[in-house]
């Protein structure tokens, strides 16, 4: 069904459409989902009024994150989506228009559907259907400590646009080909370096880091989730050493490392790097270290083209790599996901590495969120138990074995003991991710101990927004973002090392570099970007107040100080999306945007940094993939779009200091409650291929 559209809608579904035109014009909905209600209903002119609603939906759904939208959930939807209509003061839908009991004959009835199980006439809506019971890989107790991931995992009705049907479908296809056992390794070999590796620790936990490489022996896809300071990292960087030493040639194996972002790229590249010197007296190790290149981002490795969805690297021209190593998988969202896993040849191993509890991709999907349904409870089958003792000689504890565990979880290793964040900031993160927010409330408020602290926002210091004028942050919190507290650095920190300047011409470099350690030691990170609790008024307020200080002279776009995120890759200019500079005087060429990238600067004119926003305060989201000494969390008040998982990466970005503002406890409260789902079918359709 690719024909242009020329077919003028029936009148209903007409009417309802200018509608929805109106709605997108006063912000109920996107213009894109608008425009695409619309045009799916020029292609198909008989589409039903009900459908045209249903279309805008879902793509107002994929918007905030979903592939797709279940059935049983159509009628919830539409009466939200008439609420934030009447609310906006937009004009309303008939209401003869809502989605029907029998909404599945309608799907069924509709040429622009295609129905899963029926000769596929590449209709641009996907209708699957599932009869099945709730599949095995379905965590009984909910997954993530006690809460579903997504809300497809069972038996289910879904509606897809093509393109997440297609790339939920390529997912699932790769992983469950990835899951079929491998050819065996030297086992004798690979115990002898894992005795090596993990050698037994005085205490009687288990040692889930060396199963976990055990386990990776075993196949060509491999997941492993922790919280920060699992030793994710540490562990990724044994494997590769084993990996290496029982290659089957010498120097036959191509290992390459990447992550999402450039940042997180060399985070990634930084730890491996750092965990490889410490073994540098096991065979090969030496060898392997020197081989590896740099870590890319996902884009970068997978040649994303400009002006283009598509890559170089793809099935027909596959990425040439036998290992290839993933962090900060939390960040990938379905698309790229099925771009990566089409460019990965059959053969190579897939190592994933992520915090399932963190936040989602700010596009479409929960990948590895859903993989890892029910990665808490272990669920290892009596067999991977086996083939793990036989291979490490350690064992799997009786709770965590299943015999009904679906094979995607045979893959998955979840890491439980944190070997950086002992205290507070640790048993905070924690009780956040359990829903306990009496308990992380009594955290925030203890008084002994600097590591957590909360800094309320009283009403009356609380921001003002007022129509006419610009939002206005907090003064307590800005005092908090300049001057810092109980040792936890502010921003005054940095602005009077760039103040100092450099001691003599040949410093430069040195004082640069200090200059942007020092702004890292402290970030202000924030729920939201508009309103008095957000980015903007923040950058405003901070940039503000440390020129009302005399530390920088904050006025004009650009001054020296202002410190900078890029926000679009400029493979020209060598910067990437995500990547934090600071502007800093130079001798000869005034002022430039000064990045640093792994151990070394990188210098950008100015004028040529088009992409990019102050960043004294970002997005939660901006900050997946980096650590700040201090951390200052923004909590605007009883706001929708707070969630645990927002809360929890906010706090886990904290390395030794953690300050929470916000204006009550309920706000707290309430975001701590308010978990993330995301329809999606992708688990069961791992599930449903044949073994
Ligand atoms: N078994 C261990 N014994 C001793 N130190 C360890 C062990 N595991 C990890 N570490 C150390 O703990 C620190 C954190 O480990 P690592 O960086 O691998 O964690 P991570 O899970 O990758 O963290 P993040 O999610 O923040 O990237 C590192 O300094 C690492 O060397």
């Amino acid at each position: 069904m690719r024909p242009a559209p020329t077919n003028a809608p029936n009148a209903p579904t007409q009417r309802v459409l200018d509608v929805l035109h109106d709605w997108a014009e006063q912000g109920v909905l996107r213009r894109l989902d608008a425009a695409l209600a619309r045009f799916l209903a020029e292609l198909c002119p008989q589409m039903p009024p009900e459908l045209a609603v249903a279309v805008a939906l879902l793509a107002d759904l994929e918007g905030r994150g979903h592939t797709c939208v279940l059935l049983g959930e159509l009628p919830q939807h539409f009466i939200a989506l008439k609420e934030r209509a009447a609310t906006a003061g937009a004009p309303a839908l008939s209401p003869d228009v809502h989605w029907p009991n029998d909404g599945e004959r309608l799907l069924r009835e509709c040429p622009a559907v295609y129905c899963e199980g029926e000769p596929d006439h590449g209709a641009p809506l996907i209708f699957s259907r599932e009869r099945r019971a709730a599949p095995s890989s379905l965590d009984p107790l909910g997954g993530r400590g006690g809460r579903s991931t997504t809300l497809g995992a069972m038996e289910a009705e879904r509606l897809y646009l093509r393109r997440y049907w297609r790339d939920e479908n390529t997912v699932a296809a790769r992983i469950h080909q990835r899951l079929q056992p491998e050819a065996t390794v030297d086992a004798p070999a690979a115990a002898a370096l894992l005795a090596r590796l993990f050698p037994p620790a005085d205490d009687t936990e288990v040692d889930w880091q060396k199963l976990a490489c055990a386990l990776a022996l075993r196949g060509r896809f491999t997941l492993l989730t922790g919280g920060p300071g699992t030793g994710k990292t540490h562990t990724a960087a044994r494997l590769l050493a084993l990996l290496w030493a029982l290659r089957s040639q010498p120097g036959a194996l191509r290992v390459a490392l990447a992550a999402p972002t450039g940042k997180a790229a060399a985070r990634l590249k930084q730890s491996i790097d750092r965990e490889l010197v410490k073994l540098a007296a096991l065979p090969g190790v030496a060898e392997l270290s020197q081989r590896l290149g740099p870590a890319r981002t996902l884009h970068s490795l997978l040649g994303a083209r400009p002006d283009t969805r598509r890559f170089a690297r793809n099935a027909a021209q596959p990425l040439e790599v036998d290992v290839l190593l993933v962090d900060e998988a939390s960040m990938i969202h379905l698309e790229m996901m099925a771009a990566l896993l089409d460019a990965l040849p059959p053969t190579a191993r897939l190592i994933l590495l992520g915090d399932k509890d963190q936040l989602a991709s700010v596009e479409a999907g929960a990948v590895l969120g859903e993989l890892c349904t029910g990665a808490q409870q272990g669920r290892y089958t009596p067999q991977t138990a086996q083939a793990l003792q036989a291979l490490c000689g350690d064992r799997i504890p009786q709770p965590f074995i299943d015999p009904t565990g679906p094979a995607l979880l045979q893959r998955v290793v979840m890491l439980r003991k944190s070997h950086r964040f002992g205290g507070a900031i640790g048993q905070l993160a924690q009780a956040v991710n359990a829903g306990d927010a009496e308990r992380a409330q009594a955290l925030l408020q203890q008084t002994d101990g600097a590591a957590v602290r909360l800094l309320p926002v009283p009403q009356l210091l609380a921001p003002v927004f007022s129509p006419v004028s610009a939002p206005v942050a907090a003064p307590a919190l800005v005092d908090l973002a300049v001057q810092g507290r109980d040792g936890a650095k502010g921003y005054a920190h940095y602005a009077d090392l760039l103040r100092q300047g450099p001691t003599a011409e040949a410093d430069w470099d040195a004082w640069a570099q200090r200059v942007l350690q020092a702004f890292d030691q402290c970030r202000v990170l924030c729920a939201v970007r508009e309103g008095p609790w957000g980015v903007q008024a923040l950058n405003e307020a901070i940039a503000a107040r440390l020129d009302a200080l005399g530390l920088l002279h904050g006025r004009g776009a650009w001054y020296a100080g202002r410190p900078v995120m890029v926000t679009r890759n400029d493979h020209d200019l060598g910067v990437l999306n995500g990547d934090v500079g600071i502007a800093l005087p130079t001798g000869t060429q005034g002022l430039r945007g000064v990045f640093l990238q792994g151990q070394s600067l990188r210098s950008v004119s100015i004028s040529r940094l088009a992409d990019v926003q102050t960043a004294f305060a970002m997005t939660v989201h901006q900050s997946q993939g980096s650590e700040f000494d201090h951390t200052v969390l923004v909590l605007p008040e009883r706001h929708a779009g707070l969630s645990r998982e927002l809360i929890y990466t906010g706090i886990t970005r904290a390395r030794r200091f953690f300050t929470l503002a916000c204006a009550d406890m309920q706000t707290l409260h309430e975001g701590i409650q308010r978990v993330t789902q995301r329809a999606s079918g992708l688990l069961s359709r791992i599930d449903k291929l044949p073994a």
